[in-house]
């Protein structure tokens, strides 16, 4: 029988508790705030370039580095808000366009979605690039104006080659009305050592770095963010603290905090408590940690998937400490059985030092006198959870009995 009750609906037991939250998309990271505590120096110096602007000049390139989570964007985005609205009263043409170089990475698309904030009507694909490049240098020159490019993560640009970063760099010789500058955003502190010389001199006119924070600043972030984004008295008082503490030992990601602070109070509301507790804080930064690791484990190559599953059987058989000859070991074992190209000792060497970058492995060199140098190897993640993401690879299987062969010329 239908029950029409509108009391009786799926949710009802779920929204008869109280949110703890007053606004949880102030903690999202697509929200930027309107204050930046503790980035005064970086944004008044990114002011003090851009001024020039709004007295229709062309302000000087800018390269702007920092770790991951140290607010560059926020500050760049947060300054070039500012700098439309000044324009917009000084009755200046000033306008400031953003694009994420991670998903916008080609020539092409870059330019062409350039256009398109211009209102022009280019294909996603189809035109030849300088054709699109020589419409939108038509489109800005028809008024005089100064535009301000910000491209965020800009390395990501420069590993399909550099012709875009030159082009633009150079953009200027070709205006007559118009005037362009470009921000350039990375948390790759090395991206300009692969730079055409010329293109690296252009763009780094200007360079703003943004240093990590630490614990304290990181604490008044979250004490701005979390008045906005939670109900009075719902934060236990260890909380902040405790979220401040583990994201600083993350080299002070601001964004790490955040998240912190939302999956805390996501964890205690699926308990339906009206408070958060330490303990919350400390299953969010598990969570979190946890989630990382599968997406990294996820998106590996098969070879590197192999290679750290063979550090995971090692450990199930009782060795700890491996060495790069025990892992090739079972490597191999593992290769012949699942019918996979062996590579060579060096090429999977090369593998465990990249899970050993990406933090799911932890190697150490050390010495064994005669024998030369080698790696010990522990593993940096949950044994248990690791393998479940390893066998959604259809090629991976469960091996219950496995016992791995190790023969003494590949000690090493
Ligand atoms: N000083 C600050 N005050 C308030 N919020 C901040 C501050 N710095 C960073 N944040 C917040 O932290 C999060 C990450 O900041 P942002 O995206 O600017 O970092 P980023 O340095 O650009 O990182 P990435 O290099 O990974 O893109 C955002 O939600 C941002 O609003």
């Amino acid at each position: 029988m239908k029950n029409d009750d509108p009391l009786d609906n799926l949710f009802d037991k779920l929204l008869e508790n109280e949110s703890i939250f007053k606004s949880k998309e102030v903690l999202r990271p697509s929200y930027t705030p309107e204050f930046l505590p503790h980035r005064d120096r970086q944004i008044n110096s990114l002011a003090t370039i851009l001024v020039s602007a709004l007295r229709g000049d062309t302000p000087s390139n800018i390269l702007i580095y920092g770790k991951t989570g140290t607010g560059k964007t926020a500050a760049t985005r947060h300054v070039g808000f500012e700098l439309e609205k000044k324009s917009e009263n000084l009755n200046t043409f000033c306008s400031v366009l953003y694009i994420n170089c991670e998903i916008i990475d080609t020539q092409y698309r870059l330019v062409a979605n350039l256009a398109r904030q211009f209102g022009e009507d280019i294909p996603m694909t189809g035109w030849p690039t300088d054709q699109v490049f020589t419409k939108f240098k038509e489109t800005i020159d028809s008024k005089q104006q100064v535009l301000i490019i910000i491209l965020d993560e800009v390395d990501k640009l420069i590993k399909k080659g550099d012709d875009v970063l030159y082009n633009l760099s150079r953009i200027n010789e070709d205006l007559k009305n118009s005037k362009v500058s470009i921000i350039g955003v990375s948390n790759d502190l090395k991206f300009t050592e692969f730079l055409d010389p010329r293109v690296k001199s252009s763009l780094g006119e200007e360079e703003i770095v943004f240093p990590p924070y630490d614990a304290e600043q990181i604490s008044d972030i979250l004490h701005q963010r979390a008045e906005m984004a939670y109900k009075e008295g719902v934060l236990d008082d260890m909380v902040i603290p405790l979220c401040s503490a583990f994201a600083a030992q993350e080299h002070g990601d601001a964004r790490r905090a955040l998240d912190l602070l939302r999956v805390s109070g996501e964890l205690a509301e699926r308990e339906s408590k009206q408070v958060v507790e330490e303990r919350h804080v400390r299953n969010a930064q598990e969570k979190i940690e946890n989630d990382r690791i599968v997406e990294v484990v996820r998106t590996l190559p098969t070879q590197s998937k192999l290679a750290l599953y063979s550090v995971i059987l090692l450990r199930k058989n009782g060795y700890v400490n491996v060495t790069t000859g025990e892992v090739y070991n079972v490597y191999r074992q593992l290769s012949q059985n699942i019918d996979m190209d062996i590579l060579t000792q060096r090429r999977v060497t090369d593998l465990i030092s990249e899970l050993d970058m990406l933090g799911i492995l932890n190697a150490v060199v050390v010495s064994k006198g005669r024998y030369g140098r080698t790696k010990e190897i522990d593993l940096s993640v949950p044994v248990e959870s690791t393998l479940e993401v390893l066998f959604e690879d259809y090629k991976l299987k469960p091996l219950e009995n496995f016992k791995p062969v190790i023969t003494s010329q590949t000690h090493l």
